[in-house]
């Protein structure tokens, strides 16, 4: 049974000004253990996917189909706050909105701590390579790598067993990105169920950490398999991501 899995779910959005129907027909599973990459061109989905599987999907969304975690149906947003309480963790595309704006990111790393008693502090600055001499600084503050990286940090403290990374290395430079996801890639191996999202395709390949590639297109699913699998592909878009990689 994976941890999180996606069923036939189909998202649309109406706004009043504007109707769209951002996921179409989605079954995706998020096993344990795994490092499972969500690819695909800008504006596919794959946030949506991020924000269906943490139960955050916005206000003018409605769904059918059904997100279960650890096998059993998620219906109800206490539910959904219980689990985002812990068992579910997410790295936010815009990192600072992991951090509430007044209190030092130092402070709000060691109230995470307080709360969850998961892992120590310096483990999850150092998994995420978050220098704690950022620590008195106010999330505006911080740069975007500095960010990024906190709120990675504060993701890993509650030790979540479905961790979801959405552009983890976006703002870093290519040696900090690579350590970033060998951590990732230690995190899952600790059992956790790990759904990155990403479009550093070079780095990604470059690790070799994915046990699992999904691609999207136009808010459907389009190719999902091992990575092994995967990289044997004549599908054009798959070739493509892998030529822009180098590979
Ligand atoms: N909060 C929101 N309210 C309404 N529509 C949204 C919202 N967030 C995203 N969308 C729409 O959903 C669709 C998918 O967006 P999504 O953010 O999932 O793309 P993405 O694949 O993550 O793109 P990128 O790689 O650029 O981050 C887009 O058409 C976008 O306009």
């Amino acid at each position: 049974m994976p941890t999180a899995e996606l069923r036939d779910l189909t998202v649309h959005i109406d706004t009043g000004r504007w109707s769209e129907t951002v996921l179409e027909a989605v079954n995706l599973a998020v096993p344990a253990g795994r490092i499972t990459a969500l690819l695909g061109e800008s504006g596919c989905g794959k946030s949506m996917i991020a924000a269906a599987i943490t139960g955050l999907l916005p206000a003018s969304a409605n769904s059918t189909g059904q997100v279960h975690i650890d096998g059993a149906a998620v219906r109800d947003e206490r539910t959904w706050r219980q689990l985002r309480a812990g068992t579910v963790g997410l790295v936010p595309q815009s990192d600072v909105t992991a951090f509430v704006p007044d209190e030092t990111v130092g402070a709000q790393l060691i109230d995470l701590h307080r709360l969850h008693r998961a892992r120590s502090v310096e483990d999850a600055c150092a998994a995420a390579l978050y220098p704690i001499d950022g620590f008195d600084l106010f999330p505006h503050q911080h740069s975007a790598g500095q960010i990024q990286r906190a709120a990675l940090a504060a993701a890993l403290l509650p030790a979540p067993r479905l961790l979801i990374v959405d552009e983890p290395t976006a703002s870093l430079d290519t040696g900090t990105g690579y350590e970033v996801w060998t951590n990732l890639r230690e995190y899952a191996d600790t059992g956790a169920a790990v759904l990155a999202i990403t479009h550093d395709a070079a780095l990604l390949i470059d690790t070799g950490v994915t046990d699992r590639m999904v691609f999207m297109r136009h808010g459907r699913i389009t190719v999902a398999g091992p990575t092994t699998e995967i990289r044997t592909l004549e599908d054009p878009y798959v070739r493509g991501f892998f030529q822009q990689s180098g590979q």
